[in-house]
């Protein structure tokens, strides 16, 4: 089934607009503000929303509740159906994310308030600043359950935090605390988790009272250097949704679903 996102039909994700700051907040805490298809949908309209409003300077994107900042991808959807559900498309239009958030002429700030995992970790990366509280916890987890992503999630990480640090959170799938994370430079400022929004939203006004056209051509400046990233990504997100047809992903997705350790020995090759 196919629906439109409007304003007033978002169930996944919040939108707020106040002092000339967007704040998109995800909002799953159940599925630990996990995405599924419709949430990316929703996630992309509140993105372009405030990219249109000319009222906007700046942009917070964080997670409901104290738990998480966003796990990734909805695992228990994926391991229930194989895919992440409805969509406005019928297609999963995490890459269009991507670009829209890298895109998006105004600054985008992350406020981890929880664990950022998996396409969530993905998603701060990709956000200009990361603001986050001393709970919040930083991981990749594909090859655990059964998925990765090539493109901007390992290489641009690695331009981020360095070759052996991004290769280590790839494969070896642990969390790793704020302060490593602040001392690893893959956040800009720690917080009291009491803290975050308010400080996140000082920072948007601070980026607030600076120029827009300066911010905007900066951005698209830092991004020049690595936007031959998206290449890959698209190759490697056609290639991942071969991968998550396979019986090999599928026991990634389930094995968590059933919380127990995936056993990937049969596909050694
Ligand atoms: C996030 C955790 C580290 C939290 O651990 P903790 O011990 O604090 O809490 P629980 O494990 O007990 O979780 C609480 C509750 O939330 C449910 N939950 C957690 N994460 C998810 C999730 N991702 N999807 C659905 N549900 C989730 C969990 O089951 C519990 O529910 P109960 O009902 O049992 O209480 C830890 O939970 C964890 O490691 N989670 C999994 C993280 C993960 O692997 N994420 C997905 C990685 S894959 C991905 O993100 C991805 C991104 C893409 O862009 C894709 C694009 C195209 C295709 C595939 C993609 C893709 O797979």
């Amino acid at each position: 089934m196919l629906y439109r996102v409007a304003m007033r039909d978002l169930t996944d994700v919040r939108y707020e607009k106040a002092d000339h700051t967007a704040t998109v907040t995800i909002d799953r805490p159940d599925r630990m503000n996990s995405f599924r298809g419709r949430t990316v949908d929703e996630l992309i309209h509140c993105f372009k929303t405030a990219w249109t409003d000319p009222d906007v300077g700046a942009i917070i994107l964080t997670g409901a509740g104290d738990r998480a900042f966003c796990a990734g991808g909805d695992v228990k959807e994926r391991a229930a159906t194989g895919g992440y559900g409805e969509t406005e498309w019928g297609s999963f239009e995490i890459e269009r994310l991507h670009r829209i958030i890298r895109d998006v002429p105004k600054p985008v700030i992350a406020a981890v308030n929880g664990v950022a995992v998996g396409g969530g970790h993905v998603l701060h990366v990709l956000c200009d600043l990361s603001i986050a509280s001393n709970t919040a916890r930083f991981g990749q987890s594909g090859p655990r359950v059964g998925s990765f992503d090539a493109g901007f999630g390992s290489a641009y990480l690695a331009r981020v935090i360095g070759e052996k640090r991004a290769r280590w959170m790839w494969y070896l799938c642990e969390l790793i605390d704020a302060d490593t994370a602040l001392s690893w430079g893959l956040v800009n400022l720690v917080t009291e988790p009491g803290e975050l929004l308010d400080t996140a939203r000082r920072t948007a006004a601070e980026v607030n009272r600076r120029s827009p056209t300066a911010l905007r051509f900066l951005k698209h400046s830092f991004n020049a250097d690595t936007d031959h990233l998206g290449g890959i990504s698209h190759l490697a997100f056609d290639g991942l949704d071969l991968f998550t047809r396979t019986e090999e992903a599928a026991e990634g997705a389930e094995a968590f679903a059933e919380r127990r350790d995936p056993d990937f020995r049969r596909f050694r090759r």
